[in-house]
């Protein structure tokens, strides 16, 4: 029996992409404590998206004006060919207008504009096509209009969303249908919609399993990406980046914000007495010592070598050094030897030290972690 539960365990966690990690897999569910990276290239990555999915709107809506011109009288395909031009100049606008700041906010935005548009035209064509006693080829066209939910629904899955937006808009997809069946906009008789809301519902599903995993593979990606193979901390390109926002942040909200340059000590002896090895182990230990004092809000970069970069938002000069002198007296780990590994740390703060730039804040942190090299290592160099 226990081999059978354990079998079953194995195989549920082979469901989800293998390059998922096991602490990455709650990020698939909720949009909450995404780091600050994967939520910026999410939203972009939406915000791409959205374009895409407009570009194709704009063009295929227009065409589809010969078939209705085919099958309708006048003046009803006339009156559908207008709204079609509005839709097409509606997605055209959002195409090349809308602007994203890499927030979230704007993803969400960017998706609400992209699927209010068609819904108005669905409202509004079923609203027109109601007025009208159509029969064969027209009826068959017009029952077409019905399925616009449905594409709808399909076009979800190109978004890398997490489960509880997939479900959130899957709803809303859902209601509006509902409600469409309800009014009696629907033009396909009872029968047929209440199976076409259950396919709507079955398409639902495959659409999270298909938004889940997209969003997977981009954590993933990203993760091999952003994150030093070592250590698993940020990499410098990602940190500069982390940096820049973090700094854009503070101006834009007034608020503090630290960095620390933490340098380990002496540490080419380890590579030189006890190999390389050794020296990739204590580093591993270094950062993760590091991480464990740190708050959720903040980034550990790997700088260099055996240099480190904390950015701490939101904190000012005391908070940052009582938070570093937590760090110095809880330790960075053991040399191969025994003996405490310790570190040079330099720290500066945007409002104490009066800095203007983020590249003045990172060089004087910098010096500042030379001086408390230059004094004896060990130490937390803060003026
Ligand atoms: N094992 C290991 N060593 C590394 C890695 N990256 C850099 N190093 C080593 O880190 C050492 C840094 O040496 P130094 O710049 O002289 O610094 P230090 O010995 O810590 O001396 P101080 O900073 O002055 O206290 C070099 O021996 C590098 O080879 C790495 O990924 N793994």
């Amino acid at each position: 029996m226990p081999s059978l539960l354990s079998l079953l365990r194995y195989r549920l966690s082979r469901l989800l992409p293998a390059e998922v990690a096991g602490s990455e897999r709650l990020k698939l569910l909720t949009p909450f404590r995404h780091p600050l990276l994967v939520s910026r290239h999410r939203a972009s990555l939406i915000v791409d998206r959205v374009r895409l999915f407009a570009l194709l709107f704009a063009v295929l809506t227009p065409l589809w004006g010969v078939i209705d011109y085919l099958a309708f009288p006048f003046p009803l395909w006339a009156q559908l060919l207008g709204m079609r031009l509005l839709v097409c100049l509606a997605f055209f606008s959002l195409l090349l207008f809308y602007r994203d700041q890499e927030h979230m906010a704007d993803a969400y935005l960017a998706m609400f504009f992209l699927f209010a548009i068609p819904t108005l035209f669905y409202v509004g064509s079923h609203t027109l096509l109601a007025h009208y006693q159509l029969t064969d080829l027209p009826a068959a066209v017009a029952a077409g209009y019905a399925f616009l939910p449905f594409v709808l629904m399909a076009g979800l899955a190109l978004f890398p969303l997490t489960l509880l937006e997939n479900l959130l808009v899957g709803a809303v997809l859902l209601m509006a249908q509902g409600i469409a069946g309800y009014m009696n906009w629907s033009t396909l008789n009872w029968p047929s919609f209440v199976g076409a809301f259950w396919l709507l519902i079955l398409i639902a599903g495959v659409t999270s399993l298909a938004c889940m995993s997209q969003l997977a593979y981009m954590v993933a990606l990203l993760r091999r990406a952003i994150r030093d193979d070592l250590t698993g901390v940020f990499a410098r390109n990602s940190g500069q980046e982390i940096l820049q926002v973090q700094w854009s942040t503070s101006l834009r909200n007034n608020s503090a914000l630290s960095v620390a340059f933490i340098d380990l000590d002496h540490f080419k002896q380890i590579n030189d007495r006890f190999g390389h090895a050794m020296g990739d182990q204590a580093l591993r230990e270094a950062s993760q010592r590091i991480q464990s004092c740190m708050r959720s809000s903040d980034s550990l970069v790997r700088w260099g070598g055996e240099e480190f970069l904390l950015i701490m938002p939101d904190t000012d000069m005391t908070r940052a050094r009582q938070a570093l002198d937590r760090l110095q007296r809880s330790g960075l780990g053991s040399r191969p030897d025994g003996t405490p590994l310790t570190a040079s740390i330099g720290l500066a703060e945007r409002f104490y030290d009066r800095i203007d730039s983020s590249s003045g804040l990172l060089e004087l942190a910098d010096s500042r972690m030379y001086r408390a090299k230059a004094a004896g290592r060990n130490r937390i160099q803060a003026i």
